[in-house]
């Protein structure tokens, strides 16, 4: 297909999507449109239910609600949620890759590419051995996979190393030939779960080119979950975010990283998140235009979507015990709520100009609660026993400042926080400001396996200086040293 036909129309058409796990509703009533020829972008706080939605796409999981349509450019349509999902790459056309890399590390990078064509080059030999010798189709098809891995080899600026093992290839590499690898698929959608995850800046510009590349010049419309908002902001036409498995907002770039529940939801994670979401989005007016109460272009109230309706105020925890998520759990409810104490109770401000009269507003954020005490924290110490931290930034959702804000009320330890019972957490989440969101990361589990010298996937990220953080190196539990390194999505 000509790229620059039939752009615009949906490729992809989610409608009133949930997803349950048991008591947890991972998605709500979630409904967006990837349109074709363009890059949309899936975004939100860890634990927001992106993945969850790619599951649902890529038929890993069924829907517990919902209709998922996929449109062909030959105008068959698919209904993903209906479809084997062995069926779902080869029918319905749809490739993806995953957060963890998953190639044949053993295997040529040429090999990869032409695993990846196994199934058009098993029909062309009539699933016969003497297909495989005999029949011309096969020979031809052959050859056609062969230009097809060079020609995606090329794209990806791997061609020099076509004979050597996956598995050798840099990190940044390796992505790329993921994305080249489900490109011989000949994808209508390439569903990408954070690719830039783990990359460094000159990686991450080859991957934004590739990207790029396919957009223009393929007919393959991409979906892209990413946690880096230079990424997203760069290559996106457009950016559905989610939170607590909500859409709070659907637009263009620029409407989405000026919109107050965005930065809110965000400003929910933590301060090393916000931080960074800050930067690369760069607008310190979007900061404080939260204490002077939502654009009205923007702001809360307009989306469909996000009214929606509640979504659960339970979830599970994994071994068994239910915590019930306070109503204020959403960063972006915050802001709605404010918008209605703004409306009704309008904020003296001057009529013009009105990015001065924002500049004025006190500089605080207005979507953090005041902190609570963390005296409810029942097992806390005076001091780090024989001196010494653990890295707490081992454990996904804890951060270089809650970290700090822990160790400051006598958390230091693994294995006190795998010692946490209800009421310890609902002390920790009141006094970090974090309603549920312990509980739903499970940082009493992942506390109690890294406490026994175990590792978590994440902590594996961390290990591995693809997540910034406090310490110098993972399993050290000494003084601060900051790493630098990309924020990873911790899967
Ligand atoms: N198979 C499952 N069983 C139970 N709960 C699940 C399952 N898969 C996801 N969840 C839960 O659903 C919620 C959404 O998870 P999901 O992985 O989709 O979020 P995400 O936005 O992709 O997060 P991240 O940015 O960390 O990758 C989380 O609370 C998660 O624990």
């Amino acid at each position: 297909m000509n790229a620059t036909t039939q752009m615009n129309d949906a490729i992809l058409q989610v409608d009133h999507l949930s997803m349950k796990f048991g008591g947890l509703v991972a998605i709500g009533d979630l409904s967006f449109t990837a349109r074709r020829g363009e890059i949309t972008a899936l975004i939100g706080p860890n634990g927001a239910g992106k993945t969850t939605v790619f599951n649902c796409i890529t038929g890993f999981y069924k829907p517990s609600e919902g209709m998922i349509t996929l449109n062909r450019a030959d105008g068959s349509t698919y209904l993903l949620e209906r479809l084997p999902n062995h069926e779902i790459p080869a029918r319905a056309k749809v490739a993806r890759t995953f957060q963890n890399i998953r190639l044949f590390s053993g295997m040529t990078l040429l090999e990869n590419l032409l695993v990846a064509q196994h199934n058009k080059l098993m029909k062309a030999s009539g699933y016969t051995v003497l297909g495989l010798f005999g029949f011309s189709g096969y020979r031809k098809a052959s050859a056609e996979s062969m230009e097809l891995a060079r020609h995606w080899l090329e794209k990806a600026d791997l061609v020099d190393r076509a004979d050597d093992p996956a598995g050798d290839l840099p990190y940044g590499a390796q992505r790329r030939l993921e994305i080249a690898r489900a490109m011989c698929t000949g994808p209508e959608l390439l569903c990408l779960d954070e690719p830039a995850a783990g990359l460094n800046p000159k990686e991450s510009a080859a991957l934004n080119e590739l990207l790029m590349d396919i957009k223009h010049n393929t007919g393959t419309s991409i979906l892209l979950i990413e946690h880096d908002m230079s990424v997203v902001m760069q290559i996106s036409d457009h950016v559905v975010v989610l939170e607590y498995g909500r859409k709070i907002s659907d637009g263009n770039p620029q409407s989405v990283r000026t919109d107050p529940r965005v930065i809110a939801a965000y400003l929910g994670v933590d301060d090393e998140e916000v931080e960074t979401v800050l930067t690369e989005v760069g607008d310190e007016d979007v900061i404080e235009q939260l204490d002077i109460g939502p654009d009205a272009a923007h702001g809360p109230g307009t989306s469909s979507s996000y009214l929606a309706g509640p979504v659960t105020d339970t979830v599970g925890h994994s071994d068994g015990e239910r915590v019930t998520v306070s109503k204020g759990a959403s960063k972006a409810a915050q802001v709605d709520a404010r918008a209605a104490t703004v409306v009704s109770k309008p904020v003296a401000k001057p009529a013009a100009p009105a990015k001065p009269a924002a500049k004025a507003a006190p500089k605080k954020t207005a979507a953090k609660a005041p902190a609570a005490k963390a005296e409810g924290i029942s097992n806390r110490l005076a001091a780090p026993r024989g001196g010494k931290a653990d890295n707490l930034t081992r454990i996904k959702g804890i951060g270089t400042v809650n970290e700090k804000k822990l160790n400051e009320h006598g958390i230091f330890h693994f294995d006190q926080i795998g010692a946490w019972k209800k009421a310890d957490v609902e002390a920790a989440e009141a006094y970090l400001a974090f309603d549920g969101r312990i509980a739903r990361e499970e940082w009493v589990k992942q506390a109690k396996l890294l406490g026994r010298g175990k590792d978590t996937e994440f902590s594996r990220r961390v290990d591995a200086g693809k997540v910034a953080t406090s310490h110098a190196s993972a399993k050290t539990t000494g003084a601060a040293k900051p790493v630098s390194g990309k924020r990873g999505g911790g899967k």
